[in-house]
Order: structure tokens, then sequence, then C-alpha cells
């Protein structure tokens, strides 16, 4: 018989309590190990609420320790279960279903609850904490229904709700108590630049408001002020900050503070108790961030297991706002006193602001605006308390100015010890070690070792950026993952034995290259059938089922079952004649509404099912393809043909342009505009491809993106014909089309292939150039309407329109 195995009960399964348990598991086989957790789910990836919200993830992508997980590691899961106290006496945990569990020690990692304001009304229906997924599903919810919402608190937590809430299709307003946002991490020239780049995008602020009640009935209405004013709300999210959950440790006599108070070792008051994460008091100060938690677990996981080590001193936190677009950091200390050498350098026109503050000639704080470049550097040498030097100046600061001359920090001068992952505190020195000796290839493999790119997510690039250094070209090489979990093969690799077998079905494609799944899955099929279909544009037979709903429906579907049709008008160029034919089918067939799209043209939202082909058909109309992964719509601006600042004519060229190059498969939707004059009205920094006008020709703009991650169009070059315009468009599609992965858009294909890359190719190399062109003329060819292909075709009538449900939405 070995020996009995001490009884581990951590209570609550979260970040903190299960990041633990992860550590203890690497050390030791000591313990026999019970978990409860309140929430009904596994352990999961609370920071990524943030991105669940805003759309860029879903619940399941955010699920850490599965319930696989607990089982082939012997863990005692209960959850949906909460703890009610500790018996000491008995040495048992008591559960509030009344289920008691013996223990020879106890962890406590009950995290916090979201802070509510005692004011009248945060009761109503309608008021909402943003903490956990039951929030967080609240919140999606609240924003089909509802338009207005009120965001109380201008901290990280209420920023990133009020993002998402944007970005969910809501009207918000956050209200700050301070007249400085983050003011809690961010000084005030931060803070208001802050400020200005997050109204750009589209969140509103009532700076300096007392909320004193939430009016309405039984739902919220609004938010009543300290000075009388009101705002109205339907939505409210509240977001003020949080309070440790000490209700365990209270309730079983353990000493508590603002938090569970704790030695250096997270020892409680009470024998055999310990505590780590948000609901732990140590040397006076309670954590909000995983970072510091997660050095707590560290240290716990080594003490309890027998294990050396040193004792927990403490961390210094620094903070990163999740928001696209938005790079703010902020670390050690952040408002300069008298105590203070500060150094300071702000552009205004580059939007960038970067302070440093030094003690006694030591680094003790930095708040970074706009480039964050050198945040993983600032916080290791303020963390090490470093002395400022010539050169070290010379390194941050580059000669003075923000970026100025300085280059980027690159991975290649990196010392080993600096940190690459600050939630997870993995150094460089670790990663490359992964790499070199450990054989690791891929982001996937590195994190599974050492947790880094696990928890915020911050950190993958430059985890990418040490492979890419270490490996060179092995990066590409070997570091390529399967484009969905039916096989290990690369996008490139497909297309590569696509060419080279002369494959021609998905499901030869899947076949013959070894798939796990023989049907594949929603991920590649239709990329499977796109690439066959840019490959053989002639001959390949396009797959109707590989496609998602709408496109094989040639409509969008909505909420209610119902479609939208979109018909083209080129260039956002309509006649009377045409008008009169939407007015007169929208009657005819009841369409519950006509919306001017933001491409420039009509949507006719609320057609049912078996209406289509006949609203086609009375149309008579080319499809606007606003369902496809194609050309959208070529926005333009009125032009030289009208417009007094006018040098081109952007309407005549934007209709060519559509015409020419509509109905192609594209490996994601892809948007055009066209402006006659540098004014650029027709917002050509936002498009796959945006032109602009000029006195001597035309100068094109790619890969800008005005959706979830908003991207300004680089320039690519300029032109001097109209013909020569049209070539660098159609080869720029044609290249896109050759290269991109499925739903890739050009935003991070530029990105991907580097904007000089693109410009070799498609700019300087003139022949290459016509042959992208030519290849596209030839695709250009083979398509054709297919609005009309299906009214000339019975039986897709009969399969997709008529009685036939579509068996499964893609
Ligand atoms: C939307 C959002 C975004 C965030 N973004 C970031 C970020 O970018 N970077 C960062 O560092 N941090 C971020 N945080 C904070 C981070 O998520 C927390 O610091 C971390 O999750 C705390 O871990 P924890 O284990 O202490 O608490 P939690 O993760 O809250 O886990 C505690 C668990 O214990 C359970 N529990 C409580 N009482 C009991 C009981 N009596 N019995 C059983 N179970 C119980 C709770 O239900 C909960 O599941 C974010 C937080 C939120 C809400
Ligand atoms: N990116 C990240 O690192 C991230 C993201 C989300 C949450 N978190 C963490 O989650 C926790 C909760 O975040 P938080 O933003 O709620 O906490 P917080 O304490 O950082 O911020 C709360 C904010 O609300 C303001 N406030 C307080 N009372 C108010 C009132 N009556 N009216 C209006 N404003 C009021 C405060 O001035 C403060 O700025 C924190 O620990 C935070 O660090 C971190
Ligand atoms: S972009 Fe120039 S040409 Fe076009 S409408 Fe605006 S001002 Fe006129
Ligand atoms: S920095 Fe957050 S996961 Fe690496």
């Amino acid at each position: 018989m070995g020996m009995e195995r001490e009884k581990l009960v951590v209570i609550g399964n979260g970040m903190a309590g299960i990041s633990t348990v992860e550590q203890i598991l690497k050390l030791t086989t000591k313990f026999d190990i019970t978990v409860f957790g309140s929430e009904p789910h596994p352990n999961y990836n609370r920071i990524m609420l943030s991105y669940v919200l805003e759309g860029s993830k879903t619940l399941d992508d955010i699920v850490l320790n599965d319930l696989n997980w607990y089982k082939e590691n012997g863990i005692t899961l209960h959850v949906g279960t909460a703890v009610e106290r500790i018996d000491a006496e008995a040495k048992e945990v008591v559960a509030d279903n009344g289920l008691r569990v013996p223990y020879d020690k106890v962890l406590i990692a009950t995290g916090s609850n979201s802070l509510i304001l005692p004011i009248p009304g945060s009761d109503k229906e309608g008021v909402v904490g943003f903490r956990d997924i039951a929030d967080c599903k609240q919140m999606l919810e609240a924003a089909k229904t509802y338009k207005k919402a009120a965001v109380i608190g201008g901290g990280l937590l209420g920023l990133e709700a009020a993002k998402g809430l944007v970005q969910l299709g809501m009207d918000v307003t956050v209200v700050h108590l301070m007249e400085d946002l983050m003011e809690r991490q961010l000084d005030h020239q931060a803070a208001s630049m802050l400020k200005a780049e997050l109204e750009r995008q589209g969140i509103k602020f009532k700076m300096g408001a007392q909320t004193t009640e939430l009016f309405g009935d039984h739902r919220v209405r609004g938010l009543r002020f300290a000075d009388g004013t009101e705002l109205e709300a339907e939505f409210v999210v509240m977001a003020v900050g949080i309070r440790p959950n000490v209700a365990v440790a209270k309730a079983s006599g353990i000493e508590v503070n603002r938090g569970i108070v704790v030695n250096d070792y997270l020892q409680t008051s009470l024998e055999g108790v310990y505590s780590v994460g948000e609901c732990t008091e140590h040397r006076g100060v309670c954590y909000g961030l995983v970072a510091p938690l997660f050095e707590q677990g560290m240290v716990l996981a080594k003490h309890i297991s027998g294990v050396d080590t040193a004792p927990y001193e403490g961390s210094v936190v620094s903070t990163k706002l999740k928001i696209s677009g938005v790079d703010v950091f902020s670390t050690g200390e952040f408002i300069d006193g008298p105590e203070h050498t500060v150094i300071v350098s702000k552009d205004e026109w580059k939007r960038t602001y970067k302070k440093i503050l030094l003690k006694d000639g030591k680094l003790v704080g930095a708040v970074l605006f706009g480039d964050i470049t050198d945040s993983a550097e600032l916080q290791k040498l303020i963390k090490q308390g470093a002395e400022m030097t010539d050169e070290l100046y010379e390194s941050l600061m580059g000669g003075g100015c923000c970026g100025g001359t300085k280059k980027k920090a690159s991975v290649e001068t990196m010392s080993d010890e600096e940190i690459v992952c600050g939630c997870n505190g993995v150094t460089k020195g670790t990663i490359v070690d992964c790499i070199v000796n450990q054989g690791m290839t891929t982001v996937d493999e590195i994190k599974a070792s050492t947790g880094a790119t696990r928890s915020c997510g911050g950190c993958k690039p430059v985890v990418e950026q040490i492979l890419q250094y270490v490996l060179g070209d092995g990066f590409t090489q070997s570091a390529k993952q399967g484009i969905c979990s039916c096989t290990t093969l690369s996008r490139d690799e497909i297309v590569a034995e696509i060419k080279a077998k002369g494959l021609q079905t998905t499901k030869e494609v899947m076949n013959v290259l070894g798939w796990t799944q023989p049907e594949g899955c929603s991920k590649c099929r239709p990329a499977i059938n796109y690439y066959l279909g840019m490959i053989y544009p002639d001959t390949h037979e396009d797959e109707k089922a590989s496609r998602f709903v709408n496109e094989r429906m040639n409509a969008n579907i909505q909420k209610d079952g119902t479609y939208t049709v979109v018909p083209r008008m080129y260039g956002g160029v309509t006649t009377p004649e045409d008008l009169k034919k939407i007015a007169d089918v929208s009657l005819k067939y009841n369409v519950k509404v006509v919306k001017v799209t933001g491409g420039q043209r009509l949507d006719l939202i609320g057609v049912k099912k078996e209406d289509l082909p006949k609203v086609w058909a009375e149309l008579d109309m080319p499809s606007g393809y606003a369902y496809a992964k194609s050309l959208r719509t070529v926005k333009t601006c009125v032009g030289s043909q009208f417009c007094r600042f006018g040098t081109q004519d952007s309407m005549g060229m934007g209709a060519l342009l559509e015409r020419k190059f509509e109905r192609l498969d594209f490996p994601a939707k892809f948007k055009m505009a066209v402006n006659g004059c540098p004014r650029n009205c027709a917002e050509s920094c936002t498009k796959d491809i945006g032109i602009v006008g000029n006195d001597g020709g035309w100068e094109v703009f790619i890969g800008g993106n005005g959706g979830i991650k908003p991207r300004l169009a680089d320039s690519l070059c300029k032109v001097k014909t109209d013909e020569e315009l049209i070539e660098v468009c159609g080869a720029l599609m044609q290249y896109y089309r050759e290269t991109g992965n499925y739903l890739e858009r050009t935003s991070e294909w530029v990105e991907r292939m580097g904007l000089e890359h693109i410009r070799s190719v498609i700019v300087d190399d003139v022949k290459n150039r016509k042959a992208l062109m030519e290849r596209i003329e030839f695709a250009l060819k083979q398509v054709s309407d297919p609005w009309k292909k299906v009214l000339n075709d019975n039986e897709q009538l009969g399969k997709l329109y008529h009685s036939l449900e579509v068996s499964s939405q893609l």
C-alpha cells in the first residue's frame, strides 16, 4: 500500500484556483483533489469575456479546462455548487446543498463580486454587472432588444464592456465619476487621449457624474445624477470595481480585512487553509489582474507540494486595455509628483504619448499611449528597479520623440530574462528554450508547455515573432497549423496538393489528403470549395452544400427567418425606372423595410423565402452579392462630373470597376471606394481597395477595414491612366484570391504578406501584373448572375426556395 493521499479541497473553480491546481499537478501526485465551483461551468478564461461580448470569440473558445481535464487528472468536480463554510473542528468543507467533504488542506479562491452601487433602482431589471458568463449572456441578449445602454464606471472593465456593446449595435454612454478615465492607471494626458480615441470609436461619455438613482418601473429607464440631470438607458452595466468575495472565509472564522488576509506563503489565519486570487489580501493589497494571482498560485503550489520556494513578496502590476485600435499601457507609479524625475514625449500628430517616471534615478513607473512596443521592456525594468543610464535612455526614447529615429524593439534585441507573457510570467529565454531544446514549432505547443498566450492573448504576436526569429524559414515550414481539426495541412499545402494531384472535388480532397472526418467540417468545407473554384475557374462545379446558408440562398437570412434582397446599383448610382421597380416590388411583396445601406444601395428587408425568386424576377436587376464573399459595393463620391473640387470621374470609374469585377468569389467580402479628389468623401481609407483621384491620375490604397478590427488602408501606388488603374485593381484582386486564406480580409492579408511584397508583385513587376490580370479576366468570363441562374433552374427553385427546409445552417 502506498502512502495515503492528502485531501485538498479547492473552493472556487476560477482562473487563480485552477491555475494553482495545474501547478500542483506538475509537482506532485500526493493530493486527492476536490473542486467546488458555484458557476455551472468548467474553468474558463474570464478575461476573454470581453472578446465574447465584442464578438471575436465564442463561449466555447474560452474554456480553459474542459470536463475531461478534471477526469483525466482524477479531480472530483462539483460545478454549480457553492461552499458555505469550512468546519475546522470536523475538518470538513460544507457546501450549500449539505454536502460535506473532509480535507487536510483547503484552498480558498473565490475571486470577487462586481460592486453594485447601493443606490435606489440598482435592483431593477436591465441592470447587470460584468463578471461571468451569465452576465455576458444577459448583455448579448439585451443588445438584441434594446438600443440605449449606459455603462457606469470608466475603468478597464467599463470601457471594454462599452466597446463590446457598441460593437453589438447599441448606443452606449459611459458614465464616469471622475474627470479622467482609468484614473487608477493613467495620468491626465493619457486619459484624455484615450477618451478622444474611444469617442472616435463610437462611445459617448458623461464625465464627473455621480449617479444617485436608476429610475424606471419594473425595468430601468434611465439614470438620475446628483446635479439633477438624467440620461435615458434601457440597459445599465455597473463596472465600478470589484469586492473580494470573502463570504466563505468570514463564515469560517478566518481573519479578513478587505480580502482574506494571508502571509507570504498564502496561509490564512486558519491552520491548513490557504487563499489565492482576487479574494486574497497580501501585505494590504488585493489584486484584480491575473498576473499577480498566478504568481501567488506558483508560490503556493510549490509550498504545499513540499518544493523549496522563495516567499511571495507582492507584484508590480501592469495593465493593457483590450480594445482593438487603442494601445494603452501603464505600470508602476503613473502620477508625477515632486519626488519624480519625469521623462515625457508626446506626439499629437501620431497620437502617441510616453511618460517614464524616475525616483532617485531609478525607473518606477510608465504610461504609454498609441505605441506600446516598449511595454514589456519597461515592465521588466520597473520590476527590477533599474537605474536610468544614457544607453537606456537612448534605447527607450531614441533621441527624444516617440518612435523618432528609434528602431522598433525587436525580439532579436530582447534579453533572455525579458518577460514576454506578462499574465503568466514567461520570459523570452523560456520560449527560446522550448523551441531550441524541446523542438517546439507552434504557438500552441508553447502555450501548452509554458502558459504563454493563454490568458489575455496579448503576447501572441511576440511569441510568433520569437518562433519566426529562432526558426527562420523553418517557422513557416513547420509551424503551420491545419486549417481546421480535420487536417494537419495548411492552406498553402492543400492548395499545392490540389494543383499537383489535380484534385477536383471537396470529397476528393478530403479522401486523398487523409481528412480525419470524411465529411469535413463547417470550417474546411467552404474553404476547400473556394480554393477549388479559384484554381479551376472554368471547370469547378460549385458545391452549394459547402456554402454558408446566405450564399446558398443568394440572400441574407434575418433574425425572423425572412431574407433580404439587395440589387446592384453600380457605383451607387440608380435611375427613376429602377427605383420605381423597387417600390412596386416592395409594395407587392410586403417588404417590411427598405433601407439605404452603408454601401450606397437599397436593401429590401423581410422577404419570405418562397417569394425570393419572384422578387428577383420582377426586379430584373443583377444581384448585389450582399450575402457573398465577393465584391460587395464600390462606393463613390460625386466626382468631376458635378463636384467643384473633383479632378477625376469617380462615379464613372466606380461603376466601371463594379461592373467589371462583380460576381467573382474572393476569400472574404471585398469592398471598394472611388473618390474624385483627396477630400475623400467616399472614405477610401476603410476599404479593401480605396481609390483617390488627383490631378495627375489616381492613388490606390489597400487593406482598409471599418469592421470589428478597424484598419486604415495603406497607400500602394499612384497611377496615371484609367487603364493602369484597372490593371492594378484586377491584379491586386487576383493576387489576393490566389494567396488569401479563406475568410481572411485584405486588412489581415496585407499585414501577413507585407505591403512591400505586394508592391513588388503588383507595381514593380509589370509582367507579373499582366499575368495576374489575364488570370482574373479568364475567371471573370466564367461567372454569371446567380439570381438569373436560380430562375432558370427548376430543380434549385424547388429544392431551396419552396417547401423543403434548408437542412442545416453552416
Ligand atoms: C470582462 C473581464 C475582463 C478582464 N480582463 C482582464 C485582463 O485583460 N487582464 C487581467 O489580468 N485580468 C482581467 N480580468 C480580471 C481577471 O479575470 C480576474 O483577475 C481573475 O479571473 C481572477 O481570478 P480568481 O480565480 O481570483 O477569481 P474568479 O476567476 O472570479 O474565480 C472565482 C470562482 O469562484 C467561484 N466561487 C465564489 N464563491 C464560491 C463558493 N462559495 N463556492 C464555490 N465557488 C465559489 C466563482 O463563481 C468563480 O467562478 C478581467 C475580468 C473581467 C470580468
Ligand atoms: N484589460 C484588463 O486588464 C481588465 C479588463 C477588465 C477588467 N479588469 C479587472 O477587473 C476588475 C474590475 O474592473 P473595473 O473596471 O470595474 O474596476 P476599477 O476599480 O479598475 O474601475 C472602476 C472605475 O469605476 C469608477 N467609479 C467608481 N464609482 C463610480 C460611480 N459611482 N460612478 C461612475 N464611476 C464610478 C472608478 O472611478 C473607476 O475608474 C479590475 O480588477 C480590473 O483590473 C481588467
Ligand atoms: S472626394 Fe472630392 S470630388 Fe469627390 S465629392 Fe468629395 S470633394 Fe468632390
Ligand atoms: S500577456 Fe496575457 S496571455 Fe500572455
